[in-house]
């Protein structure tokens, strides 16, 4: 942590706040003002704690933003500092001259998020890492151009009721991140993909290519690139009004939709859960928290997405004119990639300069070198919240590979969010070549994330899924017991395969348990 009690700072208020000025007990309002301090005017907060350019101070217990001298993003980096490094995973367009044109279209084009998002997003986070909160991350593998307006509604009310599961075990605020409004790019295995002696390019997200298996649907073209962003914006639009406008009110998460849980008496203890949580919230309005309350009536539902078409990503990149520092507009949180996260890359370099949180993927083969340079790099004020590891290590590896790594960070004093993605390791294909993914392997993986941060004394801060809100036939297993015959009933997944609404729900109120438990001993 970076104290400025003796730091002359240049501050300005970016919220509503009070603030105590120096010792003269004197208060002032200000809002989105830039306020320049003089050197004998300038603030003095005793325990005065800085993160993230958000100055907090344990005796006011107000929040004050600041401007410090050096920017967020580094002045040795620009928006197109990544082409002079070698990347990975980005597709051969036939007319590299046509990707260049739609490039600067889009950098004319209105973010699809604003800088005080991220910033909030980053606050948010930082609370996680510093004990008060737990993060819920989901969506899609890949999202698609065609998505309709139920199936992201779908998709944002599963995270909603799954975030209410979280709260109701852990007592803290859930903070809600969805692979969603931008989601659509996507890393491969194999450039090429065979099918009866045909060999053509792999889909690799629908901001890239088409996903049927044909010649003009596997060219990438770039203006898919417009298409992505225009589906983003109508996404993200839709996201926010879900999260803003009602759809938020506790009130409305009566209908659960667990059927499945009735038949065995685990699922019955669900049910019992569920039926609490209503009661708790009848509870509240009966004392008359009004349903108008935005307590009850709106939430926080941010978007985020791999970082992994770096020409796009470049293209919505725009400056926060209030601190000056670079901010991916593409989503609220971006993150790079198990595949791409190479140090001297170009998707680490496109990352370090962005003032966004981010997150990084961790797969069972990261070193505890490579990973300390890499919070070197993509955090070097080691700041709470800036960074997200996601480790993503299979149920096999996660119990040898992870102590060592959270160790190394704590030893180090490294501030960052450890969540864990219980997918990404735990993909195999069955005997008939679907890809598939276990529900018992995911919440093995998911127990051991938990039992590791216990043994080693640091904070598992959340949860990272593939899921969709619709009951869709692409993972195994869970109470509803899917089993591999029935795979192909209901397989929509472009890529890889998600939760269904029921699997997820289930899994929220394992992880419930887990955090109840953990709760009860502190
Ligand atoms: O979502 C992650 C990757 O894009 C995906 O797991 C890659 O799948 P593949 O191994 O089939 O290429
Ligand atoms: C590509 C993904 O995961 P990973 O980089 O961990 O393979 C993903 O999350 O979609
Ligand atoms: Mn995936």
């Amino acid at each position: 942590m970076q104290t400025t009690t003796a730091t002359p700072v240049v501050a300005f208020v970016n919220k509503v706040e009070y603030v105590k000025h120096n010792d003269k007990n004197r208060y002032f309002r200000e809002k989105r003002k830039f306020v320049s301090l003089k050197p004998e005017k300038r603030f003095s907060f005793p325990e005065c704690v800085v993160e993230n350019g958000i100055a907090s101070s344990n005796v006011t217990r107000k929040t004050v933003d600041l401007k410090e001298k050096e920017p967020l993003t580094p002045r040795d980096w620009s928006v197109d500092s990544w082409r002079g490094k070698p990347a990975k995973q980005l597709p051969t367009y036939p007319s590299q001259e046509e990707v260049e044109k739609v490039v600067s279209y889009i950098k004319h084009l209105p973010p699809l998020v604003q800088a005080e998002e991220a910033k909030l997003l980053r606050y948010r986070l930082a609370e996680v890492c510093r004990g008060r909160g737990f993060v819920l991350q989901g969506g899609d593998c890949a999202e698609s151009l065609e998505e309709s307006t139920d199936g992201v509604r779908d998709t944002v009310r599963a995270l909603f009721k799954m975030a209410m599961i979280l709260m109701w075990g852990s007592l803290e605020p859930v903070v809600k991140i969805g692979r969603i409004g931008g989601q659509f790019a996507k890393p491969r295995s194999d450039d090429w993909e065979e099918q009866d002696g045909q060999r053509l390019p792999c889909y690799r997200g629908d901001i890239v290519n088409g996903a049927p298996f044909d010649l003009a649907s596997r060219t990438p073209d770039p203006k898919r690139m417009l298409a992505a962003y225009q589906h983003s914006a109508a996404t993200t639009n839709l996201v926010r009004a879900l999260a803003s406008g009602g759809f938020a009110d506790l009130r409305n998460v009566k209908s659960w939709g667990m059927d499945w849980a009735s038949k065995t008496e685990k699922g019955k203890a669900y049910l019992d859960t569920a039926e609490r949580i209503e009661e708790a919230v009848r509870f509240w309005e009966t004392c008359g928290v009004s349903s108008q309350d935005p307590i009850i009536y709106s939430t926080e539902v941010y978007t985020s997405h791999e970082a992994l078409l770096l020409p796009y990503e470049e293209a919505l990149c725009r400056r926060d004119p209030l601190t000056g520092d670079m901010y991916a507009t593409s989503g609220a949180f971006i993150w790079i990639g198990e595949r791409t996260r190479d140090l001297d890359g170009a998707h680490v370099e496109f990352a370090r300069g962005v003032a966004n949180p981010i997150g990084v993927k961790v797969g069972a083969g990261m070193q505890v070198d490579e990973l300390l340079r890499l919070c070197d790099v993509l955090n070097p004020r080691n700041e709470m919240g800036r960074l997200t590891l996601i480790t993503r290590m299979g149920s096999k590896n996660l119990a040898s590979k992870l102590p060592q790594l959270v160790r190394a960070l704590k030893k180090e004093g490294r501030h960052v969010v450890w969540i864990t993605d219980a997918m990404h390791g735990n993909t195999y294909k069955t005997s008939s070549g679907v890809k598939t993914r276990s529900w018992n392997h995911i919440l093995e993986e998911v127990r051991d994330f938990f039992a590791v941060h216990q043994a080693e004394g640091t904070r598992a801060g959340g949860v990272h899924f593939e899921m969709t809100g619709k009951e869709v036939t692409e993972c195994v297993g869970g109470m509803i017991d899917l089993k591999a015959e029935s795979l192909s009933k209901r397989y929509e997944s472009l890529c890889d395969p998600r939760l269904n609404l029921s699997q997820s729900l289930e899994l929220a109120f394992e992880i419930a348990e887990i955090l109840k438990k953990q709760r009860q001993v502190k």
